[in-house]
């Protein structure tokens, strides 16, 4: 009998994962992802199954990364909204995997794992992508995905200058004291977004909140929100004035209502570009349109445990 998996779960585990380490890790599986090979990637598009009365859906993410021998796979359920209630949006579960025997190795709690991969996701899309002199950043939405993003772009790029804006100006006000550099609270998102050069669009809305007629061209946008076919966080004109990147295009055509409603073609995925298959064009306005990947998981959960392993050794 295997050995029972080890449980990473909660705060515990937030020190596990560093954006130094994991960037580098989340690139080399981008690339290799869209590099097409099966050994380096094998992932299907997300299956999802919709829990219409409670206004959610629970999402599978396997992942085989044969040449890596990582096995995992990703539970996760998310919800429009739960008024009332005090537990996250997003909530997962990433199940580590020895590829040899199919034994659980760790069962990881996935919060650390969706809310910092994602974020280190948006960040290397604005480094392919942004323009070199950028200074303005504004990140529309204020929960779980809003935090993680501030602290990674605060990490790597020299902002000038950060906006933030949320339909509760009580909860961007709440955002801004609870993080450590200066941000500047708006109460109306189109003055928020006048101007910046890099704007992350992280909300759960169903409607656009974000208009191509306030987004400054060249500006690069990374819209992690809208997940779902018919979920929309990006109107037609921003998606039809900008050159549109993708973290998968099987993803975005099955999933992404931005995408699909507006009818754009994916001109390339961001694994081609850091693989210098497809160009990156900063001087155009561009949007990254993420929708999250099991690769991306894979690789956040096996340094994740190695980590964990390295501390105990
Ligand atoms: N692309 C990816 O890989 C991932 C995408 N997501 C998506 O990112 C989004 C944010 O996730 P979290 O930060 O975890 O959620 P959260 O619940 O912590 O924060 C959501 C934010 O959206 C705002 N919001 C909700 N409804 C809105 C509306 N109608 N208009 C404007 N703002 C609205 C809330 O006030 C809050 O600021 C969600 O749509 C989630 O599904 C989450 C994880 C990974
Ligand atoms: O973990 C991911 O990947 C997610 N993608 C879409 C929305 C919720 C989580």
């Amino acid at each position: 009998m295997a050995e029972p998996p080890v449980l990473l779960w909660g705060s515990g585990v937030e020190h596990l994962l560093t954006y130094g380490a994991l960037m580098p890790l989340l690139e080399a599986a981008l690339a290799k992802f869209s590099g097409g090979d099966t050994a380096e990637v094998l992932q299907p598009v997300r299956s999802s199954v919709a829990l219409k009365k409670h206004v959610g859906v629970m999402g599978l993410m396997p992942a085989y990364m044969e040449n890596d021998g990582i096995l995992s796979t990703k539970v996760v359920c998310f919800y429009q909204r739960k008024p009332g209630s005090t537990l996250p949006g997003v909530q997962s579960t990433v199940l580590l995997l020895d590829p040899e025997y199919g034994n659980v190795k760790a069962v990881i709690d996935g919060e650390v794992i969706t809310s910092m991969r994602t974020a280190a996701v948006s960040a290397i899309s604005a480094k392919l992508l942004m323009r070199p002199d950028a200074e303005v950043l504004t990140i529309l939405g204020t929960g779980r995905q809003a935090l993680s993003h501030y602290n990674v772009f605060m990490e790597i790029f020299p902002f000038k200058e950060v906006r933030v804006w949320s339909r509760s100006k009580d909860n961007a006000e709440r955002f801004s004291t609870s993080v450590r550099g200066p941000v500047k609270v708006y109460s109306s998102a189109e003055e928020a977004v006048r101007g910046a050069d890099v704007i992350i669009t992280v909300t759960r809305c169903t409607e656009p909140v974000l208009f191509g007629q306030w987004v400054k061209p060249g500006a690069h946008v990374a819209a992690v929100g809208a997940c779902r076919p018919d979920y929309r966080e990006l109107d037609d004109v921003l998606m039809k004035e900008s050159v549109l990147y993708v973290d998968s295009r099987a993803g975005a055509m099955e999933e992404s209502g931005d995408v699909i409603l507006s009818g754009v073609e994916v001109f390339a995925e961001i694994g081609e570009v850091i693989s210098g298959k497809k160009p990156a064009l900063r001087e155009k306005t561009t949007v990254f349109k993420s929708l999250g990947m099991g690769c991306e998981d894979a690789v956040s959960a096996k340094l994740m445990y190695e980590q964990w392993k390295a501390e105990r050794s």
